[in-house]
């Protein structure tokens, strides 16, 4: 059955991916709502482009319930892919075809007009800043320009949600910037946004509501803010002693702040108030070579939930 205004775009209940005796997604439950930028933040293999793939019909489910715009992504993958934009992890762009060619080829392969394919590809150059460069060869473009391409490309079929898969990794800071205000705009304009990621700035900026994955699990799930609230403190001190001395040096510390994690390159200690924790560390006669206060963030909460990095 077609989905109606306020029932979930995506929903999951007890989803499940094995690939022989390895669960690589393990009877996850999640919602995603009409016009909500939605994330699956985890480190490399925690499942979240296995969980991508069965939503985009391209992978079948083990077990569980799954519904994506409606329809049984088992039964309905044709319609399935009509409706949404996609966006892989690693572009599947025609290098040698020119820049304007991929979206009118792409758009030609739903069946779409041509006469509309035409005026919608001109609109998405514009979108993705690409207008100058419509007649250049893909294989020319930097890789900023080649994800704004294939962003481009998936929305030709103007879709009612877009999956994005890691869509900023490999590019420069920079390019990431400029393909956030993108997504942001995409955001704004009310289209679904479902997007993995690995970088917690990443999904602060852009997920209104994510789940915490790791291991083929969810973790946590909420709001940026709502999840740093709720695991981690307001602020973050984070003091270098010198790699072989850290350890030490947070035995000497412990008791200041709600707590303490050591990493090998440095030591961070949760506290509200982190200038009051930096005078605390100084008032016991330790003198790191760096300090530093920050605000805590979602890498803080993944250390938290999960005693690892989000990125290795
Ligand atoms: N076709 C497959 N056969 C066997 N194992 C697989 C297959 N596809 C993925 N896996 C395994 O499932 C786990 C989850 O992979 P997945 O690609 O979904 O992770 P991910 O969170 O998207 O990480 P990445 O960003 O590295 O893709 C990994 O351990 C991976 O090796």
């Amino acid at each position: 059955m077609p989905t109606t205004a306020s029932a979930p775009v995506i929903a999951a209940t007890g989803l499940t991916k094995r690939y022989g005796d390895f669960t690589a997604v393990d009877g996850i439950d999640f919602e995603i709502a009409p016009g909500e930028a939605f994330g699956f933040l985890g480190p490399n293999g925690a499942g979240k482009s296995t969980t991508m793939r069965m939503i985009a019909a391209t992978s079948t489910r083990t077990s569980g319930e799954l519904s994506v715009l409606g329809f049984d992504p088992a039964d309905h993958g044709p319609e399935i892919r009509a409706q949404l934009g996609i966006v892989p992890q690693a572009d599947q762009l025609d290098e040698e075809l020119r820049v304007i060619d991929n979206l009118i080829v792409y758009g030609r392969y739903f069946g779409l007009p041509l006469p509309y394919v035409r005026r919608r590809a001109e609109e998405l150059l514009e979108f993705a800043q690409l207008t100058e460069k419509r007649k250049a060869r893909v294989d020319g473009l930097s890789g900023g320009m080649k994800r704004r391409l294939t962003i481009a490309r998936g929305l030709i079929n103007a879709p009612k949600a877009m999956l994005l898969d890691e869509p900023t990794t490999g590019l420069d800071p920079q390019a990431r910037h400029v393909l956030w205000d993108r997504l942001f705009r995409l955001k704004e304009e009310g289209t679904t946004l479902v997007l993995t990621t690995h970088y917690m700035d990443e999904a602060e900026q852009l997920c209104d509501r994510l789940v915490v994955v790791d291991k083929g699990a969810i973790v946590a799930e909420g709001s940026p803010s709502a999840l740093i609230r709720q695991y981690s403190t307001r602020e973050v001190l984070e003091v270098r002693f010198g790699s072989a001395r850290n350890e030490e040096a947070a035995r000497g510390i412990e008791g200041i702040g709600e707590r303490i994690e050591v990493l090998p390159d440095r030591v961070l200690v949760y506290a509200d108030d982190g200038e009051a924790a930096m005078s605390a560390v100084h008032d016991r006669g330790l003198s790191p070579v760096t300090s530093l206060v920050r605000r805590s963030s979602l890498e803080d909460v993944f250390l938290r939930l999960t005693g690892r990095s989000l990125v290795d």
